[in-house]
């Protein structure tokens, strides 16, 4: 049966960003509450992915926290995550349906009205809404599609939302105010000293929206 997609804080890896290796990250995410994480990883070859997810896999199962795989239908499927996440250049919703059926939640990138009502059509179970900011953490991003769209998906978007790209402590009250079931912070919380201590302060500032 598919899981629920819990709300709150969504962490995405970035080892490149920190001085942790992936698991070291994804241990002291767990230990700080995180209930939804996706590995997202661009460096490492498909072996080294495989092996860093079927640890993740365990761990997270452990937490019962909710484990998304980035780009990688294959390694998703071969530890049992819980979703796939897929952007525009990625395999089209339609297709990764076909091969990871009905039970593996898709979450779809998207940077304009139109993706995100294609992607609510098509059965994705969640969406990702930005860059709301700039971001330096991706390359080859698209510009900063800025609060207007966020607005938007929450007022015309039944699915949820997982708002990204550039949120920092600085500025997550400004994401916050329009609820998205989901706020996501790469490098704030990845590259940050403390991650306990980082995480916990964005949830004080998000517990006074929600
Ligand atoms: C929650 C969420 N939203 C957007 C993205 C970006 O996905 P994509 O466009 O496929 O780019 P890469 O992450 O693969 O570089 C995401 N990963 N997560
Ligand atoms: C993977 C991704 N997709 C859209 S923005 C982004 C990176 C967001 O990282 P940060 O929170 O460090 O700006
Ligand atoms: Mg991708």
């Amino acid at each position: 049966m598919k899981k629920k997609i819990p709300q709150g804080l969504y962490a995405i890896t970035a080892e490149n960003f920190s001085k942790k290796n992936n698991v070291e990250i994804v241990k002291e995410l767990l230990d700080s509450g995180i209930r939804i994480i996706q590995y997202r990883e661009k460096k490492k070859t498909k072996f080294e992915k495989l092996k860093q997810c079927e640890t993740i896999r365990q761990l997270t199962l452990s937490y019962n926290c909710f484990f998304i795989v980035n780009d990688d239908i294959d390694i998703a499927m071969s530890v049992h995550s819980d979703g796939i996440h897929l952007g525009q250049d990625d395999l089209p919703l339609l297709k990764a349906r076909i091969i990871v059926g009905q039970d593996m939640a898709i979450g779809i990138s998207t940077h304009n009205p139109e993706q995100a009502n294609k992607a609510t059509i098509n059965g994705a179970d969640y969406i990702g809404v930005g860059p709301i900011f700039q971001t330096f953490t991706k390359e080859n991003m698209i510009d900063a599609v800025g609060l207007e769209y966020l607005e938007y998906c929450v007022i015309h978007i039944k699915i949820p939302k997982v708002a990204i790209g550039g949120i920092k402590l600085s500025n997550l009250s400004r994401v916050a105010k329009f609820k998205p079931e989901n706020i996501c912070m790469v490098t704030e919380i990845v590259g940050s000293k403390n991650i306990v201590e980082t995480i916990n302060k964005a949830k004080k500032i998000i517990n006074d929206y929600y």
